[in-house]
C-alpha cells in the first residue's frame, strides 16, 4: 500500500520529460521512504522509458569483482553473445531491467583488466543503442556509498561520477538517481569539485502532520489514535506502517519503541563515555542542544556530529546546514537518555 507523495512523484515525472542534464541526488532522513518513493515512480514511467536498478546495499562490497557482479546481475548471464543481443533483450524485458545483460567474452576481459573505465564505457554503449530505439534510459543506484572506500586504479567512486557526468550532462544518455540515507556521504558529494554544476539535489522527508494523520486515519485509526501514533513517531513512514500492526495495545507498543531506542542510546552513550570522555562530553553538549529545540544551524561536522550523525540519532542537510534528529523517535530518545546520562 503506497501512500501519497504525489508532490514528489510529480516532480520526478517532470524531470525525466526532459534531456537527461544532472545527477540527481535523492536524500533525506533514515527510512523516510525514499526507496518507496522510487519504486513507484517506476510504476508510473510511461512505457518507452527503460529503468536500470543497481541496488549496492544488498551484499557487502569489498573487491571489484564484486562490483562487477552487482553490476552485471546473475540474471542476465550466459543470456548473451553479442551487443546487439543484449540490447533486444533489455528492449523485450519491459520498463525494468535488472542489471546490465553482457556476453561472457566481455565480462571476463572486464574482470580481468580491472578497468571499470570499460564496464562504464559497455553500459554507455547500450544505452546509446536504447536511445536509438526510442527508449529513454533511466539508472537508479541505490546507497552508492558503500563503494565509498573501494579502489580500483585509484577510487572507484571517482570514475562512477565521471562516468554519471557522461550519461548526462555530455551525452544525454540517461537520467541518474543516487538514492541514500547516508547524510555524511551527501555532505562529501556536496562538496565535490567534479560535481559542481552536474549535480541536484531531491529531498525525501518524513510524512508533514497531515499527511501522516491522514494515512493512519485511511487505515481505520480514529484521530486520538493517529495524534497518538504522530507524538512518538512523528511522519516516518515505516513506524506509520508498524503501528497498524499495533492497534490493539498502542500506547504500549509505542512506550516500548521509545524505551529500545533510549536503552540503545544510553548503552551507545556509555560506552563513549568508557573509550574516550573528551569526545563524550561533546556530545553531550550536542544533544543537549535539542532539550528545547528540534533543530540547529550547524557549520562543521565535528567529532561529535560525526559520530552522531554515522549512528544515525541526527541528520544533517548539507544544503541548509541544518542538523535535526533522524525523527522524532530519536528526539524523544535523546531528551530522555540525558536525564539518564546526564
Ligand atoms: N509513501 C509510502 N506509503 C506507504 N508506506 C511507505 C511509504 N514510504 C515508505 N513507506 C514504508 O516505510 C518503509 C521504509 O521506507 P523506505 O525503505 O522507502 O525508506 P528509505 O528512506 O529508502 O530507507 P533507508 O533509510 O533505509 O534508505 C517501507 O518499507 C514502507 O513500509
Amino acid at each position: 500500500m503506497f501512500f501519497d507523495r504525489e508532490r514528489e512523484l510529480g516532480k520526478l515525472l517532470r524531470m525525466v520529460s526532459y534531456d537527461p542534464n544532472m545527477i540527481t541526488f535523492i536524500y533525506g532522513p533514515i527510512n523516510s521512504g525514499k526507496t518507496a518513493l522510487m519504486n513507484e515512480f517506476v510504476k508510473r514511467l510511461p512505457n518507452d522509458y527503460v529503468v536500470f536498478q543497481v541496488n549496492l546495499r544488498r551484499t557487502p562490497i569489498t573487491s571489484y569483482e564484486e562490483f562487477v557482479d552487482i553490476l552485471f546481475s546473475l540474471e542476465f548471464r550466459d543470456r548473451v553473445k553479442t551487443l546487439k543481443e543484449a540490447v533486444s533483450l533489455i528492449l523485450s524485458a519491459g520498463k525494468e531491467a535488472f542489471g546490465f545483460p553482457i556476453p561472457a567474452e566481455l565480462l571476463n576481459e572486464i574482470v580481468r583488466e580491472k578497468k571499470p573505465k570499460n564496464a562504464f564505457a559497455y553500459i554507455a554503449t547500450l544505452m546509446k543503442e536504447v536511445k536509438e530505439a526510442g527508449k529513454n534510459s533511466i539508472l537508479i543506484v541505490d546507497e552508492l556509498q558503500v563503494i565509498g572506500d573501494l579502489k580500483v586504479n585509484g577510487p572507484l567512486i571517482y570514475e562512477m561520477f565521471n562516468f554519471f557526468v557522461h550519461l548526462t550532462k555530455e551525452e544525454h544518455l540517461a537520467h541518474v538517481f543516487v538514492v541514500t540515507s547516508d547524510s555524511l556521504f551527501i555532505e562529501k558529494v556536496y562538496n565535490e569539485a567534479v560535481l559542481q554544476g552536474r549535480s541536484s539535489y531531491f529531498f525525501v522527508d518524513d510524512f508533514d502532520k497531515e499527511t501522516a494523520l491522514k494515512f493512519l486515519v485511511s487505515q481505520g485509526f480514529t484521530n486520538d489514535e493517529a495524534e497518538l501514533v504522530w507524538s512518538y513517531f512523528g511522519g516516518k513512514p515505516v513506524y506509520l506502517v508498524e503501528a497498524l500492526k499495533h492497534r490493539e495495545e498502542l500506547k504500549e507498543w509505542c512506550e516500548e519503541v521509545l524505551e529500545d531506542r533510549t536503552s540503545w542510546l544510553v548503552l551507545s552513550l556509555n560506552s563513549i563515555r568508557r573509550k574516550n570522555s573528551e569526545l563524550f562530553k561533546d556530545i553531550l553538549v550536542l544533544l543537549n542542544e535539542f532539550i528545547d529545540r528540534e533543530i540547529v544551524k550547524c557549520n562543521e561536522i565535528d567529532d561529535a556530529v560525526f559520530w552522531a550523525v554515522k549512528n544515525n540519532i541526527l541528520f544533517f542537510d548539507p544544503r541548509k546546514r541544518l542538523l535535526r534528529p533522524q525523527g522524532r523517535l530519536e528526539l524523544l530518545a535523546i531528551r530522555k537518555a540525558l536525564d539518564e546520562v546526564g
